[in-house]
């Protein structure tokens, strides 16, 4: 591969007027972060973009931890070359002949010192008749090019981009606070991660196991499932919470048809007090409209009533199938799908109440020790801290 740099175009984040520069700084810390384990990097921060001199690290290496890099729109290779027209015309040739897959292309050239001699239609058409003339393969196509060659020519110096990729969209992790999420082993809570990530939010999960009900293997696949998620976050930090007491509780203490409803009124007060102990200001669920019997607006009613916090739903409105191929495309599907008991299926009944209300709810709550249930599992909760470089034998030895 012929190029030297990596160029990293910004998205949503240049709507954020006089707050950019914040973001920017923050996108460019995260890049940095993820970055780390290749040391040949140079990474320079520009009003538009942030370029990566790649000096001798593989550009396609670097291109795939980007991808995962929320806050970022589009990454283009780039060569750097003089403003001098022969420089750009020998630059845009170079670039040309990396695509040998292509058939047609375009030249989108633009002059940012606009005191640059040749304009930008007349740079297109120069160096576009070059590479017409010198490349047999390619012919133009001004409408649905293959591939556009695109010329930026500065103040000192030209840019020439090879073919961009897409980047993942959204905003800098963190730049919107923390969410504490609600994370199971199922499909949907991680795609609830990744979603609200992407919205810029630094995401911290919760989960409760009940052993000796749920087992290791349980407890693993969240670990697992942890690991994923870190891709698309800095660290990623995992409070696992001991909840047997409380749902053997929850079984002696309620009718059947209201445990589920009972048990999601304790995770939400814990994980609540957990949020607030971490400066998070919302919480977030993989829950979706009508899912399940304990997934309908009366019960999310009913739920929602012993938090202040919002609670955020990502995938609210979502059909499985959709929700799965998010699950693929971050390839937690595969850890998602391997059985596994969650705490949440043992002791409950076949046919939960699917309208539950407040009143049943409060009812049935005074015949249980809520507060000391709650402040027992949140002083038992044991932390995890999963980042960047956490290895697979120090994952095992977390278990
Ligand atoms: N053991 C758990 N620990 C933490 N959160 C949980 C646990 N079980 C369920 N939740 C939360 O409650 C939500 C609804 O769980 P439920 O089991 O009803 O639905 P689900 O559709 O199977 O969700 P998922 O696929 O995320 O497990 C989950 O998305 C998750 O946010």
């Amino acid at each position: 591969m012929i190029y030297d740099y990596l160029v990293v175009r910004f998205g949503e984040i240049t709507l954020k007027g006089k707050n950019k520069k914040l973001f920017v700084i923050k996108l460019e810390n995260d890049v940095r972060e993820k970055l780390r384990r290749f040391p040949q990097l140079e990474i320079k921060r520009h009003f538009d973009d942030l370029e990566i001199k790649l000096n001798g690290e593989k550009s396609s290496d670097v291109l795939e931890v980007m991808k995962k890099v929320f806050g970022i729109q589009n990454i283009s290779p780039a060569i750097k070359v003089g403003t001098d027209i022969k420089e750009i015309r020998e630059g845009v040739l170079r670039v040309a002949g990396q695509e040998k897959d292509a058939k047609t292309f375009k030249i989108a050239a633009r002059r940012k010192d606009k005191r640059y001699p040749i304009h930008g239609s007349e740079l297109n058409q120069e160096l576009g008749g070059e590479v017409l003339t010198h490349c047999d393969w390619l012919s133009v196509d001004v409408h649905h090019p293959d591939f556009i060659i695109r010329v930026e020519v500065g103040y000192h110096e030209a840019r020439i981009y090879g073919k961009e990729v897409k980047g993942a969209g959204g905003l800098p992790v963190g730049s919107s606070g923390k969410v504490m999420l609600l994370l199971s082993g199922g499909i949907d809570s991680p795609v609830a991660a990744y979603l609200v990530a992407k919205r810029g939010a630094l995401i911290e999960a919760i989960h409760f196991q009940s052993p000796p009900y749920t087992s290791d293997r349980a407890k693993q696949k969240v670990m697992d499932l942890s690991k994923k998620l870190r891709e698309f976050g800095g660290e990623f930090v995992l409070h696992l919470v001991p909840f047997t007491n409380a749902q053997v509780a929850i079984r002696d203490a309620v009718p059947e048809d209201y445990r589920i409803t009972i048990m999601r009124r304790l995770m939400f007060r814990i994980a609540e007090k957990k949020a607030v102990q971490r400066r998070a200001l919302a919480l977030a669920t993989g829950e979706s409209l009508g899912q399940v019997a304990s997934q309908t607006l009366e019960s999310m009613n009913t739920i929602n009533a012993v938090t202040n916090l919002p609670i955020i739903r990502p995938l609210i409105t979502m059909d499985k199938i959709d929700i799965a191929q998010i699950a693929k495309k971050i390839d937690t599907y595969e850890i998602s799908i391997r059985p596994y008991e969650d705490c949440c299926t043992i002791f409950l009944p076949k046919a939960p109440r699917t309208r539950p209300d407040r009143i049943h709810a409060e009812r049935f709550e005074r015949n249980l020790a809520v507060d000391e249930l709650v402040n027992e599992a949140v002083e038992g909760i044991e932390t995890i801290i999963i980042d960047a470089d956490t290895n697979e034998e120090e994952l095992s030895g977390l278990l």
